[in-house]
């Protein structure tokens, strides 16, 4: 484990160089994972393994759109694909991908198969943390650990292929057997992750929560709809509203943050743009503050937990998500978006 100084505070971080794919192997040889789920995470993570060498299985329910999706992507039923239960029976490391609440559904079944050393593997501090509305309670003798990749399923797996990776946190919760750690880096490893970040269960799942209702997910659509709504009312056209809302974004700025960091980005712009940035960023971060304060006490109260248990498990969830996103794929804005996005050189 490396200490890594992190702006002046040290973290603990697993590198590849200490813990090589090699080790992986080793540490995991005389396992089956399962991995219960072909969702968006499942596959990422069942692929890498296979291609990496471990002792992969899927497990997921029967005549559903994901069992169609393993069988594409080269499962085959009976030899490395069955049904929930029957993956449980032949796993000695479950890997809970079932969507969270889905989760409250598949831990009887889990739990029956859940025997004394097996480990039990999460990629979301959501089941155990909040084990008051999921039920999520194992027993003292098994490993309970997890490894949450930073990025969706489908990064994980194209990153991967690019033979780059996505970093994970990972965090133990149970060692019952004495070797959750070097179990829980393998696996780490398994699945493509250059580095793992140690965290807990509540930690994860309290900054996860509010990462992807936040700046990630949430509040940048908001503040898109919002800046592209007054540039549209005070006459400027969709096109430019677009450009200067997200294009810009997307195509030049947050790249060179991905690259070299915001000031970098700020160096390699106009002085005119530099200084009202600077200015305006001020006004912005408190104007935002009390909303992210919010958001973080309802993290924090299970309430963001019982709004995404209610979801998952309301059975017309698929079809209002339909009509929710279709709500904003046909907004001027974003239809914008579809048209802005044809017109990049490279799509002409
Ligand atoms: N989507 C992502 O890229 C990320 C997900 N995670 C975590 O990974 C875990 C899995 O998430 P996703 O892959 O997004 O899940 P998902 O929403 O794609 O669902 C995964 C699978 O669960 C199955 N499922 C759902 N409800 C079920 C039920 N009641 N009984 C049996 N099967 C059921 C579905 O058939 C599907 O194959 C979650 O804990 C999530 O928070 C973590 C990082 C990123
Ligand atoms: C992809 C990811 O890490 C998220 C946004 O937290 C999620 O899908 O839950
Ligand atoms: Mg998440
Ligand atoms: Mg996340």
């Amino acid at each position: 484990m490396a200490l890594l100084n992190f702006g002046g505070v040290e973290e603990n971080v697993v590198t590849r160089a200490e813990f090589p794919l090699e080790k992986a192997l080793e540490v995991l040889k005389n396992d089956t994972v399962a991995i219960l789920g072909y969702g968006v995470q499942g596959p990422g993570q069942a692929l890498n393994l296979r291609d990496n060498g471990f002792n992969v299985i899927v497990g997921q329910r029967k005549e559903s759109a994901s069992w169609t999706k393993a069988i594409a992507d080269g499962w085959v039923p009976g030899k490395d694909l069955f049904d929930i239960e029957e993956a449980c029976k032949r796993a000695t490391y479950i890997q809970f991908l079932l969507s969270d609440g889905g989760q409250i559904d598949g831990w009887a079944t889990v739990k029956k198969h859940l025997t004394a050393g097996k480990t039990l593997g999460f990629s979301h501090g959501f089941g155990i943390t909040f084990n008051d509305q999921t039920g999520i309670v194992p027993a003292a003798d098994v490993d309970v650990v997890l490894v949450a990749p930073k990025g969706s399923g489908t990064s994980l797996r194209r990153l991967f292929q690019q033979g780059k990776g996505l970093n994970s946190s990972y965090a133990i919760y149970q060692d019952a057997t004495g070797k959750a750690y070097d179990k829980v880096i393998a696996y780490g490893v398994g699945v493509g992750s250059g580095y793992l970040f140690e965290t807990d269960f509540r930690r994860e799942v309290y900054s996860d929560l509010t990462g992807e209702r936040g700046v990630l997910m949430g509040a940048i659509a908001g503040i898109f709809e919002a800046q592209y709504a007054v540039l549209r009312e005070n006459g400027h056209t969709p096109s430019e509203a677009f450009n200067e809302t997200v294009e810009e974004l997307t195509q030049s700025l947050m790249p060179l943050v991905a690259e070299n960091g915001m000031d970098w980005m700020y160096a390699n712009t106009s002085v005119t743009a530099q200084r009202g940035a600077l200015d305006w960023r001020h006004k912005f971060r408190e104007a935002t503050r009390p909303v992210f304060e919010d958001l973080y006490q309802s993290v924090k109260e299970g309430k963001e937990a019982a709004i995404a248990i209610d979801a998952a498990r309301r059975p017309d969830y698929r079809e209002s998500l339909a009509k929710e996103l279709a709500e904003i794929r046909e907004s001027e804005l974003w239809k914008t978006g579809k048209t802005v996005r044809g017109l990049r050189p490279e799509n002409a």
